[in-house]
């Protein structure tokens, strides 16, 4: 049974244990949509972890049969959701795809990579690893759907739980689920001693503001 409590506190313990999960309140990273952040999740660390990586791609595979039932394809977002994806479709027996971040300038200059000529599997899952503002899912949302792809929905690693992903996802009309979150990550974390007081204020200060943040 798919217990979404139990996974998400240990999902985030595995990202703490093998520090994925990175604190640089004076040195802050520059995410994918240009905004500054103490915090950075590497989920590609769990790819390291054979035992992690194993638990990770047993939950999204069964997320995806909760959530989305019969699908006929797996597609993972270039490129941290490759690997992962490519796990999974493996987990489930589906064909497997990706999703550039724009088309490959020599060669095919494919856009999506892999078989797509089949028309059996046309409804896929999208394997994202995180999801922030959600721009890069969707944008591999889109693409599949212009390649004539049904997307039941997209599952994902980690999120941030922004209010700003949320909306995206909802005007694309492209449901999602994952495995944990930013919210069970620091109740693990605080619980755990796994930060100090001082950066749980940044990380406080932080989220009410994270667009602006630092800048
Ligand atoms: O929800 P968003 O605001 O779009 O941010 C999340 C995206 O950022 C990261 O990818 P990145 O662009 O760092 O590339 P990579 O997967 O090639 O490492 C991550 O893997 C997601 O795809
Ligand atoms: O938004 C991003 O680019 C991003 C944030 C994060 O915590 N981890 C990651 O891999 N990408």
């Amino acid at each position: 049974m798919f217990n979404n409590n139990e996974i998400e506190q240990q999902v985030a313990e595995f990202l703490l244990q093998i520090k994925a999960i990175k604190l640089q309140p004076n040195n802050p990273f520059t995410w994918a949509s240009g905004w500054k952040s103490p915090i950075y999740c590497d989920n590609r660390v769990t790819l390291s972890h054979p035992s992690i990586r194993t638990y990770i791609r047993q939950q999204l595979a069964a997320a995806i049969h909760e959530k989305f039932g019969s699908v006929g394809c797996i597609a993972g977002v270039a490129t941290a959701g490759i690997p992962q994806g490519a796990l999974v479709a493996q987990d489930l027996g589906l064909p497997f795809i990706y999703v550039r971040s724009k088309p490959k300038d020599h060669g095919t200059g494919s856009l999506i990579e892999g078989d797509i000529t089949t028309t059996t599997g046309k409804r896929v899952v999208v394997i994202e690893d995180l999801i922030s503002t959600g721009k890069s899912s969707l944008q591999a949302v889109d693409a599949l759907r212009s390649a004539g792809y049904e997307v039941a929905g997209l599952a994902a690693i980690f999120s941030y739980g922004f209010d700003v992903a949320t909306q995206n996802f909802k005007q694309a009309n492209c449901p999602f689920v994952t495995l944990s979150n930013y919210s069970a990550l620091i109740k693990y974390a605080e619980e755990h001693q796994y930060i100090i007081d001082k950066d749980v204020a940044v990380l406080k200060q932080w989220r009410e503001n994270p667009a602006d943040w630092g800048k």
